[in-house]
């Protein structure tokens, strides 16, 4: 395995895999059997993994927790070794964000649900990742569903900018008690860790439920919903129903819903979804 910093070791590093179909797994490090199911994808797929390792200070708003985000950097490259990733990329952050970077990528829907919360925060994710796509000229990137709007906001600006690769993703991993794995799960207290599984629980439960069909009947479901979520001792941002096509509002002609919520437990912020047809 490879493990470079620069941006020159990086491109040095590439030309030596450049015979190989080139699979590219974007994380920010901490990495759990979340991101492991990332790489066995695109290992199983028969690419060459290279997984970069890098907290984007472009997608952090002020009073986020990009500098407590944990960085177990020699765990991690252990891991990747173990899971036999070719190469790994832990830049730093000065080669990857300049000092007046002022340049974004972005889209409409980056401003809704989480980035309602998040103000500039699907920018900011948008931007490195169209940065990383530039540096690797990947064959495929591989993304977790979990972070779901990122996900449709990655396929959106990979087909509208035309990228040259293929955007895959991988089903959300969770924990044996349905909690979807995330590196700031480790921020939850004992207490909030037996209440955190609770939010793919409603979730599930609305699924049973079934989608009210009209418009009104459908808010006061997602106000059911969010008012459960408190019950249990959550802080809900918002639960969301999304057209999977377009992830905005639903409309007569939605072929597939996904429910989405983000709920605050204490001083962590979990995210989740449910697609509600399949
Ligand atoms: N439980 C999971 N199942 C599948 N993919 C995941 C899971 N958690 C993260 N990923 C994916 O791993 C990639 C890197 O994510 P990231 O490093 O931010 O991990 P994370 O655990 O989501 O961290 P955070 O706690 O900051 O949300 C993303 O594509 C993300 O969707
Ligand atoms: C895609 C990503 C690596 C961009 O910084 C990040 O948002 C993440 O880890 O999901
Ligand atoms: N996995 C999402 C990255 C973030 O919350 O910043």
């Amino acid at each position: 395995m490879i493990h470079v910093s620069s941006l020159d070791e990086l491109k040095e590093a590439l030309s030596s895999e450049s015979d190989h179909p080139l699979a590219l797994v974007p994380t920010m490090g901490a990495l759990h059997s979340g991101h492991v199911e990332l790489v066995r994808h695109a290992k199983s797929r028969g690419f060459h993994v290279a997984l970069s390792i890098f907290v984007n200070p472009m997608q952090f708003g002020p009073g986020e927790d990009l500098e407590r985000y944990p960085r177990p950097l020699s765990a991690d490259l252990d891991l990747c070794q173990k899971e036999g990733v070719s190469l790994v990329f832990t830049p730093n952050v000065s080669e990857m964000v300049s000092e007046n970077s002022s340049i974004r990528v972005s889209h409409p829907v980056g401003s809704l649900y989480c980035g309602a919360y998040r103000p500039g925060h699907f920018d900011g994710v948008l931007t490195i990742v169209a940065k990383l796509f530039h540096l690797f000229s990947p064959d495929i990137a591989v993304f977790g569903q979990k972070d779901r709007q990122q996900l449709f906001l990655i396929e959106r600006m990979v087909a509208e900018l035309d990228f040259p690769l293929k955007i895959e993703s991988v089903k959300t991993v969770r924990e044996y008690d349905g909690l979807a794995k995330s590196s700031r799960n480790r921020y939850l207290s004992e207490s909030e860790r037996l209440i955190a599984p609770f939010l793919y629980g409603r979730l599930l439960k609305a699924k049973e439920e079934g989608v009210p069909k009209n418009h009104s009947d459908q808010q006061a479901w997602l106000q059911e919903i969010s008012k459960n979520l408190s019950t249990l001792g959550f802080r809900p941002d918002y639960v969301s129903l999304v057209d999977r096509e377009t992830f905005l509002p639903p409309t007569r002609d939605s072929s597939g819903l996904i429910l989405l919520a983000a709920a605050w437990l204490g001083k962590t912020r979990l995210i989740d979804n449910l697609e509600m047809d399949e």
